[in-house]
C-alpha cells in the first residue's frame, strides 16, 4: 500500500504528517478515510466534533484499527484553544476545512458566518506563515457568487455563450448581491480569507493551495432533521432533499428551482485533493475549481432525479405531488438570495493535476440514497410512528 507510490512526476512520495482542521466533517471524514487506506500519511484530526470519523478511531469489535498510529483526534475549537499553534507546529501540511457552510445561516447568523470563514481563519494561515508550513484552505464556488450572464436581458444569444457563465479561476469575477442580501456574507468572508492567504504567498512567500469546491455530495453529508441533527435545521439541498423523500413528503423547490448547479461525488473530488496534497510543486500557488462539468441540473431536475432514484433504491413508489413550490423567504427568512448557475472551468486542475471527475449524477446519486435509506430510513419510521402511539 504504502510503499513505492511516487507523484506525477515519478519522484518517491515520502510519509508527512497532516493536521487536518474540520476533519470531523463531511468532506474532512472522506479525506481521513482516504489517506488512511491509501497513503502513509499521518492524522493530526481536529473539530469540535468526531462523530463522522467515529469508524477510523474506534475499532468496531476486538482489535485495533491498521491505522490506528497513523491518526489522532484533538477536540477543539480553533476560535479560542491555545493549542492550535502546537499541532500546526508538529504537521508538515495543514488542511482547513473548518467554516459554517450551510446557505440557511448566512442570511439568519451573518456574524457567525463571517467570523468563522475570516475571522476564525486568520491564525490558521498566520501560524502556517510563520512557521513556513504548507497550508491547503478551503475556499467555495460562491466566491464566484453570480454569472454576467444572468444581467443580459433574457433573450440575449450571449446567454448561451460559455463566455458569459463558465467560472474561471484567473478570469472570471466575483459577483455579488448588496449588503442587504446577507446571503453573501458566507462568499464574501471566503473571497476576504483568500485574498489574504494569496497575499501571504505574494508577500512573505507562504506555500499555499486554494480549493474551490463546486457542489460535493455523498454519504455523510450534513444532517437529517430530527434524526442525527437539529428537527429545525435546514442542511444543503442533498440532505434537504433526502429528508424529504425518507418521511415521504414533497420535495420543496426554492423560488421554482431554476438555478442550476454542477454536483460532483465526493469519492471523485477527494481524489483531486490527495493529488494535490502529493504533488505540492504542482498544487502551490494556485486556485482550483473542484466540480463536474458534465453534471449540470437545475434544482427541480434534481429533485425529479432524486425521486426517481430513492424511488428505485427503497422500492418506495414516488409521491403523487413529488415537488412544491416554496419562496425563497418563507424557506431561508430575509436576505436569501442564490447563485443562478455554476459551471466550473477545469484547464488549472487539468493542466496541473490532470484530475478529471468521473461519476455521473444518477450514479453518483444511486449510491448516496443507498447509504441515506441504509442510514436513516428505519430511524425516521421510529420517529414518525412515536407521536401516534403517545
Ligand atoms: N461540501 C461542499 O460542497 C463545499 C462546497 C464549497 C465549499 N466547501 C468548503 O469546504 C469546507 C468543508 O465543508 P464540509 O462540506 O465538509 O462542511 P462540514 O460542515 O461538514 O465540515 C466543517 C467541519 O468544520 C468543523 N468546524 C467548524 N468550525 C470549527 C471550529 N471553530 N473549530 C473546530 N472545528 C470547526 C465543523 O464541526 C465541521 O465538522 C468548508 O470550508 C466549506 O466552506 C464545501
Ligand atoms: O430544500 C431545498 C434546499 C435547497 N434548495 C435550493 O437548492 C440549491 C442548492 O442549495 P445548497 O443548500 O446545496 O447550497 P448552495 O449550492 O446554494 O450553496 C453551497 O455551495 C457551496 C458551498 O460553499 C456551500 O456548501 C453552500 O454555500 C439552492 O438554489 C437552494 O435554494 C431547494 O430548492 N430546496
Amino acid at each position: 500500500m504504502a510503499s513505492g507510490r511516487v507523484d506525477l512526476d515519478g519522484n518517491p512520495i515520502k510519509p508527512i504528517t497532516i493536521c487536518m482542521i474540520g476533519a470531523g466533517g463531511f468532506i474532512g471524514s472522506h479525506l481521513c478515510e482516504k489517506i488512511l487506506a491509501e497513503t502513509p500519511h499521518k492524522v493530526l484530526a481536529v473539530d469540535v466534533y468526531s462523530d463522522k470519523i467515529k469508524h477510523l478511531l474506534e475499532p468496531s469489535g476486538s482489535g485495533s484499527l491498521p491505522w490506528a498510529d497513523r491518526i489522532q483526534f484533538h477536540r477543539l475549537n480553533i476560535k479560542n484553544d491555545p493549542r492550535l499553534e502546537g499541532l500546526i507546529k508538529m504537521a508538515d501540511l495543514i488542511i482547513n476545512l473548518a467554516a459554517i457552510c450551510t446557505p440557511a445561516d448566512y442570511n439568519t447568523r451573518p456574524l457567525d458566518t463571517i467570523y468563522s470563514n475570516f475571522i476564525d481563519a486568520l491564525p490558521v494561515v498566520k501560524y502556517c506563515s510563520e512557521n513556513s508550513k504548507r497550508l491547503i484552505h478551503f475556499s467555495t464556488c460562491e466566491i464566484y457568487g453570480k454569472t454576467i450572464g444572468c444581467f443580459l436581458p433574457k433573450d440575449s444569444p450571449l446567454r448561451q455563450d460559455p463566455a458569459y457563465f463558465v467560472l474561471k479561476e484567473d478570469a472570471s469575477p466575483c459577483i455579488f448581491g448588496p449588503i442587504e442580501k446577507q446571503r453573501w456574507s458566507y462568499a464574501c468572508a471566503k473571497q476576504l480569507i483568500e485574498r489574504l492567504i494569496y497575499a501571504e504567498g505574494a508577500e512573505n512567500g507562504l506555500e499555499f493551495t486554494i480549493v474551490r469546491p463546486f457542489n460535493w455530495i455523498g454519504p455523510r453529508m450534513d444532517f437529517i432533521p430530527g434524526i442525527d441533527g437539529p428537527s429545525e435545521g435546514v442542511p444543503r439541498v442533498l440532505a434537504c432533499f433526502s429528508n424529504n423523500l425518507l418521511r415521504r413528503e414533497p420535495l420543496k423547490l426554492v423560488d421554482g428551482g431554476q438555478s442550476q448547479r454542477t454536483f460532483v461525488y465526493i469519492k471523485d473530488a477527494i481524489e483531486a485533493v490527495l493529488l494535490m496534497i502529493e504533488n505540492p510543486a504542482r498544487a502551490n500557488g494556485h486556485i482550483f475549481n473542484v466540480g463536474n462539468p458534465n453534471n449540470e441540473v437545475t434544482v427541480r431536475q434534481l429533485a425529479e432525479m432524486m425521486t426517481q432514484v430513492y424511488s428505485k433504491v427503497s422500492a418506495e413508489p414516488p409521491l403523487d405531488t413529488p415537488t412544491i413550490d416554496v419562496s425563497s423567504k418563507e424557506f431561508y427568512g430575509e436576505g436569501y438570495d442564490d447563485s443562478d448557475k455554476r459551471i466550473p472551468d477545469m484547464t488549472i486542475i487539468n493542466r496541473q493535476l490532470g484530475w478529471n471527475p468521473k461519476t455521473s449524477l444518477w450514479d453518483l446519486l444511486e449510491s448516496t440514497l443507498t447509504y441515506q435509506h441504509r442510514t436513516y430510513a428505519e430511524a425516521i419510521k421510529k420517529a414518525i410512528s412515536k407521536p401516534a402511539a403517545n
